[in-house]
């Protein structure tokens, strides 16, 4: 056991009323009695136990470090816990997100989203912890790149000699399982050439390039790139460390004043807003959605959890929450038409190719098409 200090969020969505909307009550207590037990245990130090749609977000504080056993499988029982009040309550879809009947020492690729961040405490260690439903981990790239990367939203980058060398970004490939670090400011460019593709390349980590200090963390599990299947969406989570030497909390919460487009919504296939809220109003409805985030600040106080406080729960969202309703109701007209329905690539790994695989068969050859010829093949006469 170290000195530092690991905030470990592991999320699943393992049933909800009515739908895929919010989990039961008696699901939040039965993953909260066995974290409690924990904690009495000394297994972890602190713990919060919450929501946002129908996926439960178990923030933990330890001194294990990254991936251990015990506290993957601590979250492990806890959702398994939740999921037999699900069944015992028939709600929809219990254990969705649990791919394996057993747990082998280590939750990820089994389905539950993993963010865990090891730190050497701060004389005072502001964490903003963000929780998002109906999305995937790509939905945090514009924000995150914001957060650290462009003057126009953290002024900390120009002012701020702390972090004016800039951060460096990990961006990571979910098709090929492999990452690469890049520089900002300096290859800025290159990181956004990356990362506009947001359902391949992901932001994993940040780090202060001063000091190597690990500023950021977000979940990169694609859970039907894991399940080989539609099973739901990721629902992404991040932790994003503030203040003194890094951006400020405001400047950490400025991005989320545009609510960008992201893939997710309705069965996992349609792009929408992505809407800043509160924790009461993080449950999602219409057309399962608009895709959702809540943003919770802790202090960490020798591994004590010092909060949450609902960071979203400001009338200054108000007319990012009403933006948002337009863009939905916008997109929305667009019923099964893309751009609103997430493109034929992304739409693989949804329940759309059975649909199509029955029509394959009833295709004729009517008159002949010249095929174009392919853009390099052009270039080469
Ligand atoms: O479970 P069903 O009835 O097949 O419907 C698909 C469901 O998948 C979802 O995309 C699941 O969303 P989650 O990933 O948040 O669980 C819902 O929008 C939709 O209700
Ligand atoms: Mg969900």
């Amino acid at each position: 056991m170290g000195d530092k200090i690991t905030l470990s969020i592991i999320k699943a969505d393992v049933g909800s009323i009515a739908g895929h909307h919010m989990p039961h009550p008696d699901q939040l207590a039965a993953a909260t009695k066995i974290l409690a037990e924990a904690k009495q245990k000394d297994i972890i130090i602190d713990f919060y136990v919450t929501h946002v749609g129908d996926d439960i977000q178990l923030i933990m504080t330890h001194r294990k470090g990254v991936d251990h056993p015990d506290i993957h499988g601590l979250a492990w029982e806890a959702f398994k816990s939740a999921t037999k009040v699900a069944k015992e309550l028939k709600l929809y879809a219990a254990g969705q997100d649990l791919l394996s009947e057993a747990f082998s020492g280590n939750v990820r690729g089994m389905g539950p989203g993993v963010a865990e961040l090891e730190m050497e405490e701060r004389e005072a260690e502001p964490v903003i912890t963000f929780h998002a439903d109906k999305t995937e981990p790509g939905a945090f790239n514009m924000p995150i790149y914001r957060i650290f990367a462009d003057p126009f939203n953290t002024a900390g980058l120009v002012i701020d000699p702390k972090m004016h060398d800039g951060f460096i970004f990990e961006v990571y490939d979910v098709f090929e399982g492999r990452s690469v670090l890049m520089k900002t400011p300096e290859e800025s460019y290159d990181v956004l050439a990356l990362i506009g593709t947001p359902g391949r390349y992901i932001v994993r980590r940040v780090y202060r390039k001063s000091d190597n200090l690990l500023a950021a963390v977000v979940s990169v599990e694609r859970l039907n790139l894991t399940a080989g299947r539609y099973v739901g969406k990721d629902d992404p989570v991040a932790i994003v460390r503030a203040q003194h030497g890094l951006p400020a909390v405001g400047e950490v919460l400025e991005p989320f004043s545009f609510p960008h487009l992201v893939a997710g919504w309705m069965r996992g296939s349609h792009h929408g807003p992505l809407m800043p809220v509160p924790m009461r109003y993080a449950k999602v409805t219409r057309f399962d959605g608009p895709p959702r985030i809540i943003a919770l600040g802790w202090n960490i106080s020798k591994g004590r959890l010092i909060g949450p406080v609902d960071l979203f729960d400001d009338v200054a969202f108000d007319e990012t929450r009403r933006l948002a309703e337009m863009i939905a109701e916008y997109m929305r007209r667009h019923g099964p038409f893309m751009p609103h329905r997430l493109g034929p690539e992304e739409m693989e790994y949804t329940t759309l190719p059975s649909v199509l695989e029955k029509l394959k068969d009833r295709f004729v050859k009517t008159e002949e098409v010249k095929v174009v010829k392919k853009h390099s093949d052009l270039l080469s006469h």
